[in-house]
């Protein structure tokens, strides 16, 4: 039960084979909205050090949805969806919510199968009645239990510690998929919390998507995977098009990786290849990744010396990729600096070194 030195409210119900893994829940998490993870005990004692747990400010404005941008409804093919019913402008942001459920990646491969499956459900049953009656709501791919098949359906796949595993929040859970999706979702392992921002403008009237898989992937990878994890055939606009165009498109992601792979060395590569990598990425509808071709062209821009397109690309860089890998990512550290001082970053003018 809990003491003063733990956040957890309910008495641990646990498993072993090789590891031990056990269910540790909380009613009071995130203002009573509560939290059941699945994990080792020595996993959850770092866990339960995060400000999620420890600092209260940590999840302000967190959960909270007085009046949200979208309305849900039942969609015709695709169950029920949300629909946005005000204009969103690219950043703005759509939700912030704590998970409901974590689950360690590893217990499914360490724990037999019926193990597992009697610790999800202690899991959704120890959450706060209101909560459960969330989980209860979602829709679940009929395939084993209707506890797991929910679990499968929903979650995201997250990495905490180099630990890999899968979330639920149940209001993102709505969301639909699309190849070429106008939003974006990170998760912020400081908060626990999962965002999910417009990464173009979404008109009233239009469903608002993510991606659930690499948007990299040619056609009929993406049909495929959909197909046996999600069980749907995908019918958005990038997958029912024409063959001849659908092919311009598969051949566009080859060059987009390509030509990726080549600004690896950023170097020696001129501004142009990134500007390139740009106007596919902008062919392809692919906001969100997009990040890494300003990335790429801010770089080679600093590289040849070029003030101005530096600062234009960096700053492009960090507006959408912020979106994408979160507030906190260190990698755009280098990209705010870029964004104000190139001369002063050791990329500049390498290339005429
Ligand atoms: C995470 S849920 C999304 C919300 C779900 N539509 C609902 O009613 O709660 C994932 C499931 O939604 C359906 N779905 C998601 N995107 C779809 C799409 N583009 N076309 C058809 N079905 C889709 C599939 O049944 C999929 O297994």
């Amino acid at each position: 039960m809990a003491n003063s030195s733990s956040p957890w409210s309910s008495q641990n119900d646990c498993r072993n084979n090789t590891e031990t893994f056990c269910v540790f829940s909380s009613k009071n998490f995130a203002g009573g909205r509560g939290i059941s993870i699945l994990t080792t005990p020595d996993r959850v004692e770092s866990l339960q050090q995060l400000p999620a747990f420890v600092d209260a400010d940590a999840l302000l404005g967190v959960n909270e949805q007085p009046s949200p941008p979208f309305e849900e409804r039942e969609l015709p093919g695709r169950g029920r969806g949300l629909i946005a019913n005000k204009m969103l402008h690219r950043g703005d942001r759509i939700f912030a919510h704590t998970p409901i459920l974590m689950l360690d990646g590893e217990s499914f491969g360490d724990l037999e199968r019926e193990e597992w499956l009697e610790l999800e459900h202690t899991a959704v049953n120890n959450l706060p009645p209101t909560t459960k009656k969330m989980f209860s709501a979602l829709y679940g791919r009929q395939v084993t239990d209707p506890v797991s098949d929910r679990i499968d359906t929903n979650a995201f796949e997250l990495e905490l510690d180099e630990v890999t595993y899968y979330a639920v929040f149940p209001e993102i859970a709505r969301l639909n998929h699309d190849c070429r999706p106008n939003a974006a979702y990170f998760f912020d392992r400081q908060s626990l919390t999962h965002y999910v921002h417009a990464i173009t403008d979404i008109t009233p009237g239009t469903e608002i998507t993510i991606t659930y898989i690499d948007p990299h992937m040619p056609r009929q990878k993406r049909l495929k995977k959909l197909s046996s994890l999600w069980g749907f055939n995908c019918s958005c606009s990038l997958c029912s098009l024409h063959p001849e165009l659908a092919h311009a498109s598969d051949e566009r992601l080859d060059q987009i990786t390509a030509i990726s792979e080549r600004l690896e060395d950023w170097a020696t590569a001129p501004p142009q290849m990134a500007r390139t990598l740009i106007s596919l990425y902008e062919q392809e509808r692919l906001h969100a990744p997009s990040s890494s071709a300003y990335w790429y062209a801010a770089l080679t821009s600093c590289a040849e010396g070029s003030y101005w397109d530096t600062i234009r690309y960096a700053q492009l860089a960090v507006e959408l990729g912020v979106l994408d890998y979160g507030f906190s990512d260190e990698s755009f550290q280098l990209m705010r600096r870029l964004a104000k001082e190139p001369e002063k970053e050791a990329c500049w003018l390498t290339r005429l070194k």
